[in-house]
């Protein structure tokens, strides 16, 4: 028997891409709403309650909305957006994150998945702070760039309309981005990262990084104990592998395409100072493949059915 899967926003970025992801699969049958129904309460309402799982592929306010149409004991979410990522009764979709948070997701009915910038700092970040590496008081700084499929339709439109003559916008400069909450609480700090997003001329693709002094560390670890630290997190992953940082240059488009992403711990052992880098698709593990995994997982399906690992 198969699973019903409604997809609340199937015609915008991240739904296209879970729809696309999903067809062809016999253990799932996928809903969504024609044009003249899509924002419709009522009609949505009825999905939603219908559907084994729903993906809510929507903008913060509109997840919420759906959440509380949902009347059904039995429908279970997975919500796409910003939402629900620090909210009570709601688990982190995150499978990697901490021994158990699989088990976790395979018996949530509420599941949020996480945000894309949130992703890569918190493979990278969290094992250390776990590891007592980094102490969860320390200030840490935030460097991505993101594709500009990471604004949706809107920043797509913007980039590939002709609109925007530059290579790189650093934005957020308020530093009061959203993703902050998420990356915070997930990560067991006490205070969010200073967080400086770019967003480039380029549609899918993500790299982000944080600094770190390791010299001036309460423990002083060495950059070999931090990467090992990282690749004992990650060994029994599939998607998340932690590369050789002995390279001359990382590049943003490493895994474009993909549902992998990968950490380095790039520097310099002697001076104690490191750059702790990961690549990823903020489409694929950022959002998309993170979703199907979610999915997989809450359905009791293979974890990686119709992911590209
Ligand atoms: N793009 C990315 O890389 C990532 C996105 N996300 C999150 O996923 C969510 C979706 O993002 P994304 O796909 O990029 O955004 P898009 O803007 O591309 O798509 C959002 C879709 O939701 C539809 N929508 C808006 N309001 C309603 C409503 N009330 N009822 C039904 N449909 C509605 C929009 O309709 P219309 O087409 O008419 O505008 C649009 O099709 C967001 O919360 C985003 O933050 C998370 C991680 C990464
Ligand atoms: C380039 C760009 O604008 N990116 C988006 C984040 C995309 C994303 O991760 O969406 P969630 O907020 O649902 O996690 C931003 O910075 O707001």
């Amino acid at each position: 028997m198969s699973v019903t899967v409604f997809i609340d926003g199937a015609v915008g970025t991240t739904g296209i891409d879970i729809r696309e992801r999903l067809s062809g699969r016999t253990d799932i049958a996928v809903v969504t709403l024609d044009d003249s129904r899509r924002k419709d309460a009522d009609a949505r309402a009825e999905a939603l309650n219908d559907a084994d799982i729903a993906i809510l592929c929507l903008p913060d306010e509109a997840a919420r909305e759906a959440a509380a149409l949902v009347r059904s004991g039995t429908t279970r979410l997975i919500d796409a957006s910003s939402a629900h990522r620090v909210a009570d009764g709601w688990t982190y979709g995150f499978p990697e994150l901490t021994e158990g948070q699989a088990a976790r997701i395979a018996a949530a009915r509420f599941v949020s998945n996480p945000g894309c910038y949130p992703t890569a700092f918190l493979a990278l970040v969290a094992p250390l702070v776990r590891a007592g590496l980094i102490p969860a008081d320390w200030p840490l700084t935030y460097n991505a760039v993101s594709g500009y499929s990471g604004g949706g339709k809107a920043m797509i439109a913007e980039f590939e309309g002709g609109g925007v003559d530059t290579a790189l916008r650093a934005y957020a400069l308020t530093l009061s981005h959203k993703h902050l909450p998420e990356m915070r609480a997930h990560a067991g700090l006490a205070h969010p990262p200073v967080f400086a997003p770019a967003v480039a001329r380029l549609n899918r693709g993500m790299l982000g990084e944080v600094p770190l002094a390791l010299a001036q560390l309460p423990g002083r670890p060495s950059l070999a104990a931090v990467e090992d630290t990282l690749a004992a997190a990650y060994a029994d992953s599939a998607l998340i592998s932690v590369a050789s940082g002995d390279v001359a240059a990382v590049t943003i488009e490493e895994n474009s395409g993909t549902d992998r992403m990968t950490l380095r711990v790039c520097g310099n052992a002697d001076s104690g100072q490191v750059r702790l880098i990961a690549t990823l698709d903020n489409l694929g593990k950022g959002a998309g493949g993170a979703a199907v995994q979610n999915l997989n997982i809450m359905a009791g399906l293979d974890p990686l059915a119709g992911l590209i690992v």
